[in-house]
């Protein structure tokens, strides 16, 4: 998998979040979106998987050296994100079948990832039952073990404990082999371990004297 970015921007209204951003992703190493709050990792991460538009520049996806529209994308990718929605009325069992429907899972059966998430005791659990970190949990799984190219990850232990930061690094680092990582973050424990890292504040755009900051 290959994302080339070629002068990206994003303005919500007057204000540019960032500007001429050209830069290129490649499977098999995991990069680091940096920035404090509000510097605009999520909007980029959004951006990169297709669910909001740039204001302008190009995204380009390929895979195995195919191009790929950003229509198709969906196909090849899996993201873990506090805005993203849980189905809160399903159980945990159902959850995952559901999810299974859209997107297989990587060399796992449905049955055994509740074990794998250390959730086993809570299989029929409705989601809306679960806490934040269970919850976390969750969407980390569904993520990491979607059988796709692309793994995005916004903020990939919020709501974690020191148990469930563990969980996460040892389940990604078991699961990223010739995966494109992609992880927005400013927490050193959830990217320290990333071969790349891509500051979105040199990409910062000031109006005044139109110069990046
Ligand atoms: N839909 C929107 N409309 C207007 N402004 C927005 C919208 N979404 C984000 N922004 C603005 O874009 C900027 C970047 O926000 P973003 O959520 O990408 O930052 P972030 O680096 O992920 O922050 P955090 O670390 O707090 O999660 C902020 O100034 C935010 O207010």
């Amino acid at each position: 998998m290959q994302i080339k970015l070629s002068n990206l921007g994003k303005r919500f209204n007057y204000e540019w979040i960032f500007r001429n951003l050209s830069y290129e992703f490649t499977t098999g190493k995991a990069y680091a979106i940096l920035g404090h709050n509000g510097s605009g990792k999520s909007t980029l991460l959004s951006i990169l998987s297709g669910f909001q538009l740039a204001s302008e520049g190009k995204i380009d996806y390929a895979v195995n050296g195919r191009a790929v529209t950003v229509e198709e994308l969906y196909r090849y990718l899996s993201i873990a994100a506090p805005y993203q929605d849980l189905l809160e009325e399903l159980t945990l069992e159902e959850m995952i079948l559901f999810h299974t429907r859209f997107k297989a899972l990587r060399n796992i059966t449905p049955q055994q990832l509740p074990d794998l998430l250390n959730l086993q005791a809570s299989r029929h659990k409705l989601v809306r039952d679960f806490s934040s970190g269970m919850r976390q949990r969750l969407k980390l799984g569904l993520a990491i073990y979607s059988d796709t190219p692309l793994l995005l990850l916004d903020e990939p232990t919020t709501n974690l404990d020191q148990d469930g930061v563990a969980w996460y690094l040892e389940h990604l680092h078991q699961n990223r082999r010739n995966r494109l990582v992609i992880i927005g973050s400013n927490v050193p424990h959830e990217y320290s371990f990333c071969e790349e890292q891509l500051p979105i504040n040199q990409f910062h755009y000031k109006a005044q004297g139109r110069k990046k900051l």
